[in-house]
């Protein structure tokens, strides 16, 4: 189980302009949805946590050490990040060598990224194309190739930014699967994304960035009740929870399963 702390976190482009504007929370073992209007810098803070840019100032914690002295290839071995567009990830031309890629570089001797990618593989649902060519493949399921590829690397920390584009219901349905299985088994998952169904249905915690700064941090539940700073951050309530407001109910509930265990 890692932690990780972002003290004063603080960060701009070339271009001048702070993106992050002093962010200071702790994410920890529960699964954590990040989001926020477009530009609210939430992709720029995990490429932070990543090590591909460097805080302006600041610090990022790993499991009490701070992440600055070490090298993004040295990071990598902790910290999985799943792209959000699958060709920025995949070059390899058959799908089994692409995921055994990443636990190669990390170190993994050839056997066990060969039993880890298969693993990984039968978890995204893709057993039966380990010797596609990725781009034979349409983009949900390269996309979850992606994927793949960054869990058979078996880091405690993992990042997904906006997994659910260019998935439909069932493909949904597997990475919610995915990250509860990920969650249970001690990772950290941390995970960018504008669909708030998805957040309500999966995550425990959402943190919300908005003017390069927290403003929200609790469990998803009292972060969607919270209507009115939502709002001034251009998100909007999960369908079920503006459902609950419509109706007049006292009790708002967050999901589907939630509303129809305890409204009637
Ligand atoms: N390489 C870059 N150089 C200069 N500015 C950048 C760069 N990358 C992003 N930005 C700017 O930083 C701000 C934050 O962008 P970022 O991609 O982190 O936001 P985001 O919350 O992930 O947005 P989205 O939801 O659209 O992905 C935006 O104003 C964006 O234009």
């Amino acid at each position: 189980m890692s932690t990780i702390e972002i003290k004063n976190l603080h960060f701009s482009y070339h271009s001048g302009e702070e993106i992050l504007k002093g962010m200071d929370f702790m994410i920890d073992q529960r699964s954590t949805a990040i989001i926020g209007q477009n530009g609210a810098g939430k992709t720029t803070f995990v490429k932070l946590l990543k090590g591909l840019l460097k805080p302006t100032q600041g610090e990022i914690f790993l499991n009490g050490k701070t992440i600055k002295d070490l090298t993004v290839a040295k990071l990598a071995e902790h910290i999985g990040m799943v792209f959000q567009n699958p060709n920025d990830q995949i070059f390899k031309n058959v799908v089994l060598d692409e995921v055994m890629f990443g636990p190669l570089q990390i170190g993994m001797n050839k056997d066990k990224a060969n039993e880890k990618a298969k693993q990984a593989l039968e978890l995204v649902g893709l057993s039966d194309h380990i010797n596609a060519n990725p781009y034979d493949l349409g983009l949900s399921r390269r996309k979850l190739v992606a994927i793949a590829s960054i869990l058979a690397m078996d880091t405690e920390v993992i990042i997904f930014d906006e997994p659910t584009i260019a998935q439909d219901y069932a493909g949904k349905e597997r990475i919610k699967d995915i990250i509860r299985k990920l969650r249970d088994e001690g990772k950290t998952v941390i995970t960018i994304i504008h669909d708030m169904n998805f957040v309500a249905d999966v995550f425990e915690r959402a943190v919300v960035f908005a003017g390069g700064r927290v403003v929200l941090d609790d469990t998803t539940k009292n972060v969607f009740s919270q209507k009115e700073i939502l709002k001034e951050a251009y998100l909007e309530q999960p369908d079920v929870m503006k459902l609950c407001h419509e109706l007049g109910l006292n009790e708002k509930f967050l999901n589907v399963d939630e509303f129809v265990r305890n409204a009637y």
